[in-house]
């Protein structure tokens, strides 16, 4: 999928601006952003529920908003199943199986059964955990080769977390579609996702390969009795500070950032294991405006 230069309006206010992306089959795409970034936004334009305000969203080269018969490849999963709560399990099959032509009835009912969901049940009636692994389950079956996923485990318990989130790693190794999923749960995405999109005021900031992120960046431990030395301050990010004991993030040429850092002679110097969190105060914090 070829997200080209998509921007979204919406009552004169810029929601996305020129957001460029290639979402690839067989991989999980995480999409982080504070409240209000443009995640679910931008989410609703690759499906089509909505149209953006310029730009494009291609798949093989065809526009999604001329080619309306190519939206049977992209599921959406909102983080509310309302819209199915009158329904029955099996009157969402049937409704599914008209709308997208490789529904899999067969791998629907396994996965229904391997997840213990009654056959004739009415959604209504289901508790949150059984309403999401029911969403899930109904959007991979479609067998579409995009799914898009917003906030899956917003709300739920310890158990259900982890097996919808074992559930999304099997289905994307067994049958290679491309999965995106919008989330708050950074150490989630940590376990999951093979690349993470930032998204800031509805611009695209980063696109990291978790792969190569250990590489970019590196978190360190020091102290420093006189206070954070100027040459440090210039090469690092000040993720945390307790009294002489600074955390600090280091981007980019880490070899001399680390040399600078030992060259100012701290009372100690400890690298500590980053974790995406880190990236996200550090790219995305710093102002406490909530959109
Ligand atoms: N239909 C709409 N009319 C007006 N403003 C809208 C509309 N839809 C979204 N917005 C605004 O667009 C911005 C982005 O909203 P969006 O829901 O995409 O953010 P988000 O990153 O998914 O946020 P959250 O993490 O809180 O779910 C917000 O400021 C929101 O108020």
């Amino acid at each position: 999928m070829q997200i080209e230069q998509l921007s979204k309006t919406i009552h004169q206010k810029k929601i996305l601006t020129d957001v460029s992306l290639t979402i690839e089959p067989g991989k999980v795409t995480g999409l982080v952003g504070r409240n209000g970034a443009g995640k679910t936004t931008l989410l609703r334009l690759l499906v089509g529920i909505l149209q953006p305000t310029a730009g494009d969203v291609k798949l093989d080269g065809k526009s999604i908003y001329q080619h309306p018969e190519l939206k049977q490849d992209i599921v959406f999963v909102p983080d509310s199943t309302e819209a199915l709560k009158g329904y029955r399990v099996n009157e969402i099959e049937k409704l599914y199986g008209d709308i997208y032509p490789r529904f899999d009835r067969v791998l629907f009912y396994e996965l229904i059964d391997k997840f213990s969901l009654p056959h004739n049940g009415r959604i209504g009636a289901f508790s949150k955990g059984m309403k999401a692994l029911f969403a899930l389950i109904l959007a991979f079956s479609t067998k579409a080769a995009y799914i898009l996923l917003d906030e899956p485990t917003d709300g739920l318990d310890v158990i259900v977390k982890k097996r919808i989130l074992q559930f999304i790693i099997e289905a994307v190794a067994d049958f290679h579609v491309a999965v995106v999923i919008s989330s708050h749960r950074l150490d989630e995405l940590e376990f999951l996702a093979d690349s993470i999109i930032m998204l800031k005021d509805g611009v695209v900031t980063e696109h990291y390969s978790l792969e190569s992120l250990k590489e970019s960046y590196k978190k360190v431990q020091v102290v420093f009795p006189e206070g954070l030395p100027a040459s440090v301050k210039e090469c690092s990010v000040l993720l945390q500070q307790t009294g002489k004991v600074y955390i600090l993030l280091l981007e980019g040429d880490l070899a001399s950032q680390t040399a600078a850092i030992r060259a100012t002679e701290p009372l100690y110097y400890e690298e500590l294991p980053l974790a995406l969190e880190d990236l996200f105060v550090a790219k995305l914090g710093g102002d406490d405006f909530v959109g």
